[in-house]
């Protein structure tokens, strides 16, 4: 029997694409946002079309009550071997012009929220030596210079996340995912003028890419990136600057 799948932020956009494909490989599903009505017509359209079985877990990922409640279905439901950590949201605007309490609420959905789901679950597949956690990022993570300060940096700790749990948990047969998607047409871009919409990526276009990754079990899946090796050469030169993080004086350029 094929292994239920939990998606976070399945309600719309990349999240209810996943829960379309997995549900078309066969997996059962356990579907979590906060829009139960759209969530229940994506559960009866997949059951229809498929024949798995769907539950749903309607919730606030931001709220404490409500994430506790993911994380102990991701603890006791061991047909659980997928999580998809995909909820996530937008800020719009310069720094200056956020509030603490929107940067705040961002920071609570797209990394405490995601690191809390990973942390309940990991400690089970970890002793199954099985499962898989697939963390949706975002190019912007990379790119300081788009001026998405507060969303580029929540996208900069969940690629990190990804990359740490991929080393701790890969060797006890855990497959950890970061997949970092460019601009995808989905409702996250509300307000964006048709023109820019047009040229974005398709979203299905999108998680049929992310899933080739996941396929073959890449940790860092970037679909848009023509030339793989400069993710290599990325990694080369940042991993190449580690073994000075251990030397115990300032180099040369700080000494007096
Ligand atoms: N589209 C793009 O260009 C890109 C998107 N991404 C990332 O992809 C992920 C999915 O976004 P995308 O599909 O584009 O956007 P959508 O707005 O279409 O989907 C976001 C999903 O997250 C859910 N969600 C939002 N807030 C909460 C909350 N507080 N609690 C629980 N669920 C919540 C929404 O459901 P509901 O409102 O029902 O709660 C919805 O299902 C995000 O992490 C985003 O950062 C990354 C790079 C590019
Ligand atoms: C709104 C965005 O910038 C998008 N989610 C992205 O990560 O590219």
């Amino acid at each position: 029997m094929a292994s239920t799948v939990l998606v976070t932020g399945a309600s719309s956009g990349i999240g209810a694409t996943y829960a379309d494909r997995f549900a078309r490989r066969g997996h059962n599903l356990v579907l979590v946002a906060r829009n139960a009505a759209r969530l229940e017509a994506l559960a009866s359209r997949l059951t229809q079309d498929t024949g798995v079985t769907i539950d749903i877990l309607q919730g606030d990922l931001t709220r404490p009550d409500d994430l506790e409640a993911v994380e102990a279905r991701l603890r006791e439901d061991t047909r659980i071997e997928v999580l998809v950590n995909n909820a996530g949201a937008a800020l719009s605007g310069s720094f200056i012009g956020q509030t603490p309490r929107d940067v705040g609420r961002l920071i609570a959905l797209n990394t405490t929220a995601v690191a809390c789901l990973a942390s309940a679950v990991a400690p089970r597949f970890a002793a199954a030596g099985a499962g898989a956690i697939v963390n949706v990022s975002s190019v912007v993570g990379l790119a300081p210079e788009f001026g998405m300060s507060v969303y580029g940096a929540t996208k900069a700790f969940v690629t990190f996340l990804s990359q740490s749990l991929a080393l701790e948990l890969g060797p006890r047969g855990v497959y950890v995912q970061a997949v970092l998607p460019s601009a995808t047409r989905t409702d996250i871009w509300d307000g964006v003028d048709a023109a820019r919409l047009a040229s974005m990526m398709d979203v299905g276009t999108l998680v049929d890419a992310a899933l080739v990754g996941f396929d073959r079990r890449e940790a860092i899946t970037l679909p848009v990136l023509t030339d793989a090796a400069r993710w290599d050469d990325y990694e080369a030169a940042r991993k190449a600057m580690v073994p000075d993080f251990a030397c115990s004086q300032p180099a040369a350029r700080y000494q007096g």
